[in-house]
C-alpha cells in the first residue's frame, strides 16, 4: 500500500523495523529511496522536530562511500521523516544471525569500510555514536571486495543525537546498545569519536568471534564489564589483528587508534589474511551468563524482546523510555551512570571467556566436580556482590524525565583531534 511522505516522496513498501521508527523502500523526484519514517510519538515532540530541523545541515552534509547519504528530512503533519540513499542488501546483523561468524578477510574489509566513514564524519565533527551490525549496510549490488565482502556503509547518523533531547534523558542517563558502549559513556563522560572506535572494535570482534567482547546477561552487567574486564583472547587470531583489537577496546580514549588509522591498519593486513577460515572458537559458556547478575526477564517490561528460541537475547530497551520496540532486534538501552563504587563492584571474572574448538566445555564430565566446587564458592561470593554492588538499582528506566535538569549529551560532538 503505497502513502505519500511530504510532497515529493512516495512509500511503497516496508524494508524493515527499527526501534525509532519503520523504513520504506520508496520513491522521489531523483529514483528509488529509503525512508525512514518515524514513530508517531516522535514525530509530534515539538522540541525533536525543532531538533530535527536545526540538524539539517549537519545532516545532509555527510557524503561518503562508506555512509549512508541523508538526501532530505521531511516534516509534513504527523510525518517526520528522514529520506537516505537506498542500499540493495542487507544489514550486517541478518548476515550475522545467518553465517554467525566471518572469514577474519571479509571480516576485516567491512569494518574497515566503516572505519574510512567514520573518519569522514569524525572530520566533519560528528560522531556516530551507535556503532553496531543493525547500522552497518552491505550493498549487494557491487562489486565484491575483499574476502567476497560486499561495500559496508554506515547508516543511522545523527538519529541517536535527534532522541537524545534533554526532556528525553539527562546527564545521568545512557543512551546506545549496552554491548557496543565505550567505558567512558557508562562512566557519565559525553561522547568523543573514540566511543565509535571502540564500538567498531567490539562489531569486529563479533564478526571473528559470533558474540561481542563484553555482552550477555543483564544491561548492568554488561555495562559493569566493559569498564572493568579486559577483553578475552581468541584463539586462533593473528598476532597483528588482535594487538589491533586490544588497542581499540583500550578503557582509556586516548589509546584508541584514530578512525583514519584504524582503517589503513586494517586493509594492511588484508592480505595475510586471505584465505583464512572463520575462527574455530566456541561461545562462552551460557551457565555464565545465566549465573552473574539479574536475568534479563527482571528488567522493565519494555525492555528484552526474546529470540525465537525462547531464549532472552542481549539486555536492550528502547531507544525511547517507556516505549515499547517496533521489532524484536536488540536495540538501545536507556540506564542510569552507574556510581563508581557500584562500578568497582563485582564485575571481575564475568567475562565470558571463548573456548578454543574442542576444548572441554566447563559442564563436562571431566570439569563436573570441580564446577560444582566453584559453583559453590561462586554462588557465596556472589550473594556478598550482590548486596554490596546494590545491581538492583541498576535496573533500566522506563519512566518519564520530565523534570531532569537540562543537559544536553549531543551525538555530534565535535571529534576530538
Ligand atoms: N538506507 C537503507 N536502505 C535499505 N534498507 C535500509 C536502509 N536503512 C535501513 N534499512 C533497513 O531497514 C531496517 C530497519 O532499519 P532501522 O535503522 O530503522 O533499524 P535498526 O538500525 O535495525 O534498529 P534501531 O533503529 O533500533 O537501531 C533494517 O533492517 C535495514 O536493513
Amino acid at each position: 500500500m503505497a502513502r505519500k511522505i511530504g510532497s515529493r516522496y512516495t512509500a511503497h513498501q516496508i524494508l524493515g523495523r527499527g526501534s525509532a521508527g519503520t523504513v520504506w523502500l520508496g520513491e522521489g523526484p531523483d529514483g528509488p529511496v529509503a525512508v525512514k519514517l518515524l514513530r508517531e510519538d516522535l514525530a509530534s515532540d515539538e522540541e525533536l522536530v525543532g531538533r530535527f530541523v536545526q540538524e539539517r545541515t549537519a545532516l545532509l552534509g555527510l557524503e561518503h562511500p562508506h555512509v549512508v547519504s541523508v538526501r532530505d528530512l521531511v516534516v509534513d503533519g504527523n510525518d517526520l521523516a528522514l529520506v537516505m540513499d537506498l542500499v540493495r542488501g542487507t544489514d550486517l546483523r541478518t548476515r550475522l544471525e545467518r553465517d554467525r561468524r566471518l572469514a577474519p578477510e571479509a571480516a576485516v574489509a567491512i569494518v574497515a569500510d566503516i572505519a574510512e566513514g567514520l573518519a569522514a564524519a569524525h572530520a566533519a565533527g560528528i560522531v556516530h555514536r551507535d556503532v553496531k551490525p543493525e547500522n552497518i549496510l552491505l550493498d549487494m549490488q557491487g562489486p565484491l571486495g575483499p574476502g567476497g565482502s560486499h561495500r559496508a556503509l554506515l547508516t543511522d547518523f545523527g538519529v541517536a543525537k535527534l532522541i537524545d533531547t534533554p526532556k528525553r534523558t539527562r546527564a545521568t542517563k545512557i543512551i546506545g546498545t549496552p554491548d557496543y558502549l565505550a567505558p567512558e559513556i557508562v562512566e557519565g563522560l559525553p561522547p568523543r569519536a573514540s566511543v565509535d572506535i571502540y564500538a567498531l572494535a567490539t562489531v569486529l570482534y563479533e564478526l571473528l568471534a559470533g558474540f561481542t567482547p563484553f555482552g550477555g546477561g543483564h544491561p548492568g552487567a554488561v555495562l559493569r564489564r566493559h569498564v572493568t574486564e579486559s577483553v578475552a583472547p581468541l584463539p586462533g587470531i593473528t598476532d597483528e589483528l588482535w594487538q589491533l583489537l586490544v588497542q581499540c577496546l583500550a578503557k582509556a580514549p586516548a589509546s584508541r587508534l584514530r578512525a583514519s588509522e584504524l582503517a589503513a591498519r586494517l586493509r594492511e593486513q588484508l592480505p595475510t589474511l586471505a584465505g583464512m577460515p572463520p575462527l574455530d572458537v566456541d561461545e562462552p559458556d551460557p551457565e555464565q551468563e545465566e549465573g552473574e547478575g539479574e536475568p534479563a526477564e527482571t528488567a522493565p517490561s519494555a525492555s528484552s524482546p526474546s529470540a525465537p528460541s525462547g531464549r532472552v537475547r542481549r539486555g536492550s530497551v528502547p531507544l525511547v523510555p517507556g516505549a515499547k520496540p517496533d521489532s524484536n532486534r536488540d536495540t538501545h538501552t536507556s540506564m542510569r551512570v552507574p556510581a563508581p563504587d557500584e562500578l568497582a563492584g563485582g564485575a571481575h571474572g564475568t567475562a565470558r571467556v571463548p573456548r578454543a574448538a574442542g576444548a572441554p566445555r566447563p559442564g563436562s564430565a571431566r570439569n563436573r566436580s570441580a564446577t560444582r566446587r566453584r559453583r559453590i564458592t561462586l554462588g557465596v561470593a556472589a550473594v556478598a556482590l550482590v548486596a554490596a554492588a546494590g545491581i538492583g538499582t541498576w535496573a533500566a528506566t522506563s519512566g518519564d524525565d520530565a523534570g531532569a535538569t537540562p543537559q544536553d549529551t549531543k551525538n555530534s560532538t565535535p571529534a576530538s583531534p
